[in-house]
C-alpha cells in the first residue's frame, strides 16, 4: 500500500488526446480534458498540447479545478546534436514547469527513436556505441545539475524504440549516471511491452525512482502487435496499453515495493488508447477507484 501523505496520484492528458497521434481524441478539448481529470479525483496531471501555452492562463485554468502540474515530457538530442541545443530550451520547460508547481521533468533522448516511425516496433531501434553512451550519460549528468540547481528533479523515461528501452540499457544508464542528478522514470507499460518485469526494475532502482508512469498492458493485443510487426504507435491504436487494474501487468508488487521502500512523489496514470474506444472519463473513474482499492490512495 502506498502513503498517500508522501505520494500523490496524478494523470497524464494522453487518454484524452493523443500527442503523438494528435487525431486521436482530436474532439476532446483542454477544457474537457481539465475538469473530467478533476472529476475523476486527481490531484495533478502532466502537460499535453492542447494545453495553452501561456503558463499563467494554464495556472489559473488548473487551480480552478484544483489539479498541479506534475510533470512534462522533455525530447532530449543528448547523441546526435550539441548539448546546448538541449540545454538551452531545457532551462526554459525547467521554468515553467517549476511555475506551475512540478517538481520533476521526464526527459526521453529521442535521438534516432523509432517510436513515432511506421517501422516494426521489436526490430531496427538504434543500439548505442560506447561513444553515444558517454554522451548521453555525460549530457544527463549535466542537464541533471542544472536541474538540481533549481531544485527539479532530471528523471529519465526509459521508452520502446528510443535508445533506452531494455533492460541492458537501463542498467548501464543508471550505472553510468550520477545517482544525485538523475533518476528514473519507471513507467510499468513500457517495461511490460519490452517483455521485462516491472518487479524487477523496480526493486533494483526504487532508491532512483523520481516519477511513476502507471500503465497497463493488454499482453495478447501486445503479442499480437509484435507478430503482426506493427508499429508502436498502430499498437497503441490497436489496444496495447490501458488503465492499471484493466489489463495483465500485475501491479501488487509494485504498490508494495514502492510503499515499502518509502517511494515519495508522483505516480501518474498514463494509458494512451483510443478515446472513441475507451472512453477517456471512464476509464480515468475506472483507474482512480483501482489505485484506492489496490494502492490505497
Ligand atoms: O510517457 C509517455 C509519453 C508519451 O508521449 C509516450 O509516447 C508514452 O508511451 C509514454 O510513456
Ligand atoms: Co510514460
Amino acid at each position: 500500500m502506498l502513503d498517500s501523505k508522501k505520494v500523490s496520484l496524478g494523470i497524464a492528458p494522453i487518454g484524452w488526446t493523443n500527442d503523438d497521434m494528435p487525431d486521436l481524441g482530436k474532439e476532446n478539448t483542454f477544457e474537457q480534458c481539465v475538469s473530467e481529470m478533476a472529476l475523476a479525483g486527481y490531484a495533478g496531471c502532466e502537460i499535453g498540447n492542447k494545453f495553452p501555452a501561456d503558463r499563467e492562463v494554464l495556472k489559473r485554468a488548473l487551480d480552478l479545478r484544483g489539479l498541479t502540474v506534475c510533470n512534462q515530457w522533455f525530447s532530449t538530442f543528448l547523441i546526435s546534436r550539441p548539448f546546448e541545443e538541449t540545454a538551452g530550451p531545457f532551462e526554459e520547460k525547467l521554468d515553467t514547469l517549476k511555475y506551475l508547481g512540478a517538481r520533476v521533468i521526464g526527459v526521453s533522448e529521442q535521438s534516432y527513436s523509432i517510436q513515432g516511425k511506421k517501422q516494426p516496433i521489436f526490430e531496427g531501434k538504434h543500439v548505442m556505441d560506447d561513444r553515444e553512451w558517454n554522451l548521453l550519460c555525460e549530457g544527463l549528468n549535466r542537464l541533471g545539475k542544472i536541474a538540481n540547481d533549481r531544485q527539479m528533479k532530471l528523471t529519465f523515461h526509459h521508452h520502446m524504440g528510443t535508445v533506452v528501452q531494455d533492460e541492458k540499457e537501463i542498467d548501464r544508464l543508471m550505472a553510468h549516471t550520477d545517482p544525485d542528478m538523475v533518476y528514473l522514470l519507471f513507467d510499468s507499460g513500457h517495461l511490460s511491452f519490452c517483455g521485462i518485469d516491472p518487479e524487477k526494475i523496480l526493486n533494483r532502482y526504487v532508491s532512483r525512482v523520481g516519477h511513476v508512469h502507471l500503465k497497463d498492458l493488454r499482453s495478447s493485443v501486445a503479442a499480437e502487435a509484435k507478430a503482426k510487426r506493427l508499429s508502436f504507435l498502430d499498437g497503441v491504436r490497436g489496444g496495447t496499453f490501458t488503465v492499471p487494474g484493466d489489463g495483465d501487468v500485475d501491479f501488487k508488487p509494485i504498490f508494495e515495493i514502492l510503499g515499502g521502500r518509502g517511494y515519495e512523489g508522483w505516480v501518474v496514470v498514463e494509458a494512451e488508447q483510443d478515446p472513441a474506444k475507451a472512453n477517456p472519463f471512464e476509464y480515468a473513474k475506472r483507474a482512480r477507484a483501482y489505485l484506492r482499492a489496490a494502492a490505497g490512495i
